[in-house]
């Protein structure tokens, strides 16, 4: 039997983790459910540099085409999209595709290690609270509005990525829990608590989160955290920012939009968030979901305010390539449908050491401190999946 176009019906989800091979499958779940893609039927190429995430998103929509008409069953595009363009995107057309539950795999309550000095940490924490203070000048001296800084840590790492793939799914259920193989060998795992944009038929959502407060173990200082980051005139102005830009963004492509006045609090099992939920009918129901991605990517959630002026502040100031880490992750069908998260509480693993990423918005009033606490807490989401905690 051919496996190209194979669309495998409704699997159980524990079955579409068996079937998981690290270096040729990719994962996407999320509340509308799971997929599991193998193979390579078609590669898409990344436009030249200057072309952008718009030129991408057109050629997606040819592929999708071209093998419908080829004979592909069900061609869908799965993949990420890099933070920049200097990166070229990792997007194919699947040979086969397997369909599951939302991923929530059983698991026992599991006893975290100390990470006790084994990650490398870049910048070093302190480097990080300086390279915040130096953002703060330039906020406040009125040219940006907002800049995310991200650092990274590298852990010596067993390799074993089923694990942590059901980990990171177990924690947060009601994320978007994925796996890309990369074209080089390593594998972009994560669990993201933010939906860029989707689209299924006219209907467009967008969930800005940006504001937040790690959790605390214990339940009234939790409550506690969650309402004064509701309060906080500093979160909710970091928030404003964001929610603004993707509504500008998202309104020409749109007939109607609801844009709600206040945020909600959101939480996955290490953070709080606020969080905003834009929704809107396309005014032409021929724009793909990555054609959404494209105008709205990178949002002030990644990168700031005015956008080519904090892209350039986060090329001097943060001493890494970001690569996948504030990218987007997600599929697109050939009707136009599909669901992009952006690639945060995320990990690169390569051979025996996984890379880890987190950031922070940094508005004019942030406070170093309380930026790297943010970052750090963060960082829970794979750590934990890793099994491990920060001591
Ligand atoms: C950049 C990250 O998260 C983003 C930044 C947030 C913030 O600054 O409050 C909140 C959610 C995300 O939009 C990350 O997790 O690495």
């Amino acid at each position: 039997m051919s496996l190209i176009g194979a669309h495998v019906g409704l699997a159980p989800a524990g079955s579409l983790l068996a079937a998981y091979r690290a270096d040729s499958c990719f994962v996407f779940s999320s509340a509308r459910g799971a997929l599991l893609a193998e193979g390579a039927y078609f590669t898409v190429s990344s436009p030249p540099r200057d072309g952008g995430l718009a030129d991408l998103a057109a050629r997606v929509g040819g592929s999708l085409r071209g093998a419908a008409a080829a004979g592909h069953e069900h061609p869908i595009v799965v993949g990420a999209v890099p933070f920049s363009s200097a990166t070229d995107a990792c997007l194919v057309i699947p040979r086969s595709v397997r369909h599951a539950p939302t991923l929530v795999p059983p698991g026992h309550h599991l006893r975290y290690k100390y990470l006790l000095g084994r990650e490398e940490a870049v910048p070093h924490p302190e480097s990080y609270v300086e390279a915040v203070r130096e953002a703060i000048t330039h906020l406040r001296s009125g040219r940006l509005a907002k800049v995310v800084l991200a650092r990274s840590l590298r852990i010596p790492f067993d390799g074993r990525l089923t694990p942590l793939l059901a980990a990171l799914a177990r924690h947060d259920p009601a994320g978007y829990t994925f796996a890309v193989p990369l074209r080089d060998g390593r594998v972009l795992l994560g669990a993201s608590p933010e939906l860029l944009v989707s689209r299924r038929g006219r209907n467009v959502a967008a969930n800005p989160l940006a504001g937040s407060a790690p959790r605390s173990a214990d339940p009234a200082e939790d409550r506690s955290r969650a309402r004064g980051l509701l309060e906080s005139a500093k979160d909710r102005h970091e928030h404003a920012l964001v929610v603004d830009a993707v509504a500008e963004s998202l309104r020409p492509l749109c007939g109607t939009l609801t844009v709600p006045a206040e945020p909600v609090l959101t939480r996955t099992a290490t953070m709080w968030h606020l969080s905003t939920t834009v929704t809107g009918e396309l005014a032409d129901p021929g724009v793909s979901s990555l054609t959404l991605a494209a105008a709205l990517h990178p949002t002030p959630a990644v990168c700031g305010v005015p956008t080519e002026a904090a892209r350039r502040l986060i090329a001097e100031l943060e001493p890494f390539d970001r690569d996948f880490y504030t990218g987007v992750v997600g599929w697109e069908n050939a009707s136009g449908d599909g669901e992009w998260a952006l690639t945060i509480r995320c990990a690169i693993a390569d051979g025996s050491v996984i890379s880890l990423f987190a950031g922070a918005g940094i508005v004019a009033d942030s406070d170093p401190e309380a930026e790297l606490a943010e970052t750090t807490a963060k960082f829970g989401t794979a750590l934990r999946a890793l099994g491990l905690t920060h001591a």
